[in-house]
C-alpha cells in the first residue's frame, strides 16, 4: 500500500491543544483553528497530540476525541487537510487519519535500533494501513539513538512505513536519513524550526512544528526562496526568524509561553497550559507575539 500513499511535504503544523480555562478540551476552537491556518498561514497540514499540543499531558479519551474533531472539521471543510496523530493507532485509522507518528518509549528505553523498531513494529499492527513515522525527539524522549539506525531495513518490517520526523540537531544523522529515504520515496520533515535552512540544504522533504502555527506563511515564503534557488532571500529570512527565537528564548520559550503566544497572535483562545507547565505571564506573550507581528509585517 505504501506506494500509493501521497508523499508528505511541505508545512504541517504541530498544534496547541485548546483547553477552556477550567483545564477541559475545547473542541468548539478546532474549526476556527483550521480557518486560521488556512487563510492567514498558508498551512494545510496538521500533527495532532505531539508535543506542542501536550499529548502526554492529556487521557486517551481526551486525545481521540482530538483527533477525531481535527480529523472530521479537516477533512469536512478542506480535502487537503492532513492529519497525524501521536498516539491510539487503531483509533486513528479509524477516524481517517492521514498517518501516525510514534515517539521511543522513554520510561523503559530501548536499548537498541532492533528494539525500537519492534515497538513501532507492534503499534502498526494496529493500523497496518495507516502511514507510519518514527518521530525522533531525544530532546524529550531521551532516547538518542541514531534515527538512521532506526530506519535502517525498518522496510521489511513495517511496510506501511513513510518516514521520519527528525526535531535533532544531529546533521550527519539527519542527512543518513534522507539519503536512506530517497530509495523507497518517504518523507524526512524536520522540526527544528529555526534550523530548517540547514536541514533543507541536505534535502529534507517539509517540515513540522510548533511556529508554523503563526509564521506560517512567512516560513512558506523561505520555501518559495529555497525552491527559486534564491539564497540570499532564503538566508535574511531564515535570520530573522532566527532573531525572534532567540529573542523568545531569552524569555523562557517553553510550551506554555508559546500556547500564550498562539492565543495573542492568532486571537484564538487556546486557554493554559495543564500541569505541570504552568501558565505564562500575558506581558512575556505579547512582548513575544509583538516582534512576532512586526517580523509578519515586514513580509
Ligand atoms: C522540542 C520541540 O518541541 N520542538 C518543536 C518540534 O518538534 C519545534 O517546533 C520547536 O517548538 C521550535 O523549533 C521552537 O524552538
Ligand atoms: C513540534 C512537534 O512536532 C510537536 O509538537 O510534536
Amino acid at each position: 500500500m505504501s506506494r500509493s500513499v501521497k508523499k508528505l511535504t511541505g508545512l504541517v503544523a504541530a498544534t496547541f491543544t485548546p483547553l477552556t480555562a477550567e483545564g477541559e478540551i475545547n473542541l468548539s476552537v478546532i474549526g476556527p483553528y483550521i480557518d486560521y491556518l488556512i487563510e492567514k498561514q498558508n498551512v494545510k497540514s496538521v500533527f495532532i497530540n505531539g508535543t506542542t499540543g501536550e499529548g502526554c499531558s492529556l487521557t486517551v479519551d481526551e486525545r481521540k476525541q482530538l483527533a477525531a474533531a481535527w480529523c472530521q472539521h479537516g477533512k469536512g471543510n478542506y480535502g487537503q487537510q492532513k492529519c497525524i496523530k501521536g498516539t491510539r493507532a487503531r483509533h486513528a485509522a479509524s477516524i481517517g487519519a492521514d498517518g501516525i507518528a510514534v515517539i521511543s518509549p522513554s520510561y523503559f528505553k530501548p536499548i537498541n535500533a532492533d528494539a525500537l523498531r519492534l515497538f513501532i513494529k507492534e503499534v502498526s499492527a494496529f493500523a497496518p494501513d495507516l502511514p507510519m513515522y518514527y518521530y525522533h525527539i531525544p530532546s524529550m524522549t531521551g532516547v538518542a539513538l541514531d534515527a538512521a539506525d532506526v530506519l535502517n531495513g525498518i522496510e521489511q518490517m513495517i511496510p506501511s512505513f513513510q518516514g521520519v520526523k527528525y526535531t535533532g540537531t544531529d546533521l550527519r544523522d539527519l542527512g543518513q536519513c534522507v539519503c536512506y529515504s530517497q530509495s523507497h520515496n518517504w518523507s524526512v520533515m524536520f522540526g527544528v524550526d529555526e534550523q530548517l535552512l540547514g536541514a533543507l540544504v541536505l534535502g529534507v522533504h517539509g517540515a513540522v512544528g510548533s511556529t508554523y502555527n503563526y509564521l506560517g506563511h512567512i516560513v512558506n515564503q523561505m520555501l518559495a526562496a529555497f525552491d527559486n534557488g534564491n539564497h540570499m532571500q532564503t538566508r535574511a529570512l531564515q535570520f530573522e526568524f532566527m532573531e525572534v527565537i532567540t529573542f523568545a528564548k531569552n524569555l523562557g520559550f517553553d510550551v506554555s509561553v508559546n500556547k500564550q503566544v498562539m492565543s495573542e497572535v492568532s486571537g484564538l483562545a487556546m486557554g493554559p497550559p495543564r500541569l505541570p507547565l504552568l501558565p505564562c505571564p500575558v506581558s512575556k506573550a505579547q512582548a513575544i507575539a509583538q516582534k512576532i507581528k512586526d517580523f509578519s509585517q515586514r513580509h
